[in-house]
């Protein structure tokens, strides 16, 4: 039996940023660890990220775990082979409604090879409850997660701080704060327990109603998704300072922007982007990723006017 772990938090929380700090720390303590990335149709951008690190990742292809991509994450999860000593680990997007979702992963009956699951919620400290329409959304992350980490804490006062910590409290009594290697430990224990005693931590004992099949369309129906997402290939090299500008002129209804990227004057690397909500400019990380990969850009958002980002996406490749 595997541990099981959902990772959510709001788009650009810090999710994958905590998941390569926590994959050298169970490496360490010899436990294997597999992913399942979750993303708006680009989940190989942050796969790109994590692929150099010692883990066995699965991108999906699909939208959002909690509505349309469901069915592929369960299969996923079902086909899964038991291997006892590791953890599993699902990086839900950053719009993921978790209730739900933790609903069928704690009653189905064919993860029994998996531990009920945890769900650590990552907080972005600076802009929680910060996000005007999206609040509810970031609250409902943090209701049900079994653990916190709390993220973006540099340069945070201590009077926020300490807001910060009593509205998570009163969103959440129960979750415990961790940090990087606090974590680890926990899920290192765990994936030994569960490896020396089947019944412990499992789902030995319980008995659920057999989950109905997922028909098509059907989670679709329960659940309609604010967020949509557009993804649109770059040129193969841009001008980094037409990059900084596009990035920056992008309309508001973008929450979240991320992809692949190679400029002119520095040929050689690529880089993973990233514009975060509520912070300006632009964001690099170095990244090794695939040979196959291709600059991109993935836009998140509620409503965007995809003519517009085709437009500007246009605008780029004439300025460079
Ligand atoms: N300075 C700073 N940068 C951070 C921090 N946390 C994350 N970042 C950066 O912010 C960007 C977004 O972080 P990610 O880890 O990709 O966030 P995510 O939650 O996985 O984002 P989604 O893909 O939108 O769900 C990356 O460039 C990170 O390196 C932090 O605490 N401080």
């Amino acid at each position: 039996m595997m541990p099981l772990v959902l990772m959510a938090g709001f788009l650009g929380a810090g999710k994958t940023r905590f998941l390569t700090d926590i994959i050298p720390e169970l490496a360490a303590r010899g436990t294997r660890v597999r992913i399942i990335l979750n993303d708006f149709q680009n989940a190989r951008i942050d796969a790109a990220r994590l692929g150099e690190l010692d883990a066995l990742v699965t991108p999906l292809n699909g939208e959002c775990i909690c509505c349309g991509s469901l069915r592929e994450l369960l299969q996923t999860l079902y086909d899964v082979p038991p291997d006892p000593g590791s953890v599993m680990l699902i990086e839900a997007n950053g719009a993921t409604e978790t209730d739900e979702l933790l609903g069928h992963l704690t009653t189905d009956g064919r993860l029994a090879h998996f531990t009920l699951p945890l769900q650590l919620t990552v907080v972005d400290a600076a802009r929680w409850q910060k996000r005007w329409w999206h609040n509810a959304l970031e609250r409902a992350q943090v209701s049900t997660a079994t653990q916190l980490f709390l993220n973006w804490t540099h340069k945070l006062s201590e009077a926020r701080r300490a807001e910060v910590e009593a509205s998570l409290r009163e969103t959440n009594p129960r979750a415990a704060r961790v940090d990087a290697a606090g974590y680890a430990t926990l899920l290192s224990d765990l994936a030994h327990e569960a490896q020396d005693d089947a019944t412990r931590g499992g789902r030995h004992g319980l008995r659920f109603a057999a989950p109905a099949p997922l028909g098509e369309g059907e989670v679709r129906r329960k659940h309609e998704h604010p967020f949509g997402s557009a993804s649109l290939p770059l040129p193969a090299l841009v001008d980094r300072a037409a990059f900084e500008r596009f990035v920056d002129g992008l309309p508001e209804s973008v929450v979240r922007a991320k992809g692949l990227v190679r400029f002119t004057n520095e040929p050689g690397p690529m880089f993973v982007w990233h514009r975060v909500p509520g912070r300006r400019g632009v964001r690099l990380d170095k990244s090794w990723p695939h040979a196959d990969a291709q600059p991109t850009a993935l836009f998140i958002g509620v409503g965007m006017p995809i003519d517009l980002l085709q437009e500007l996406v246009t605008g780029l490749a004439s300025a460079s």
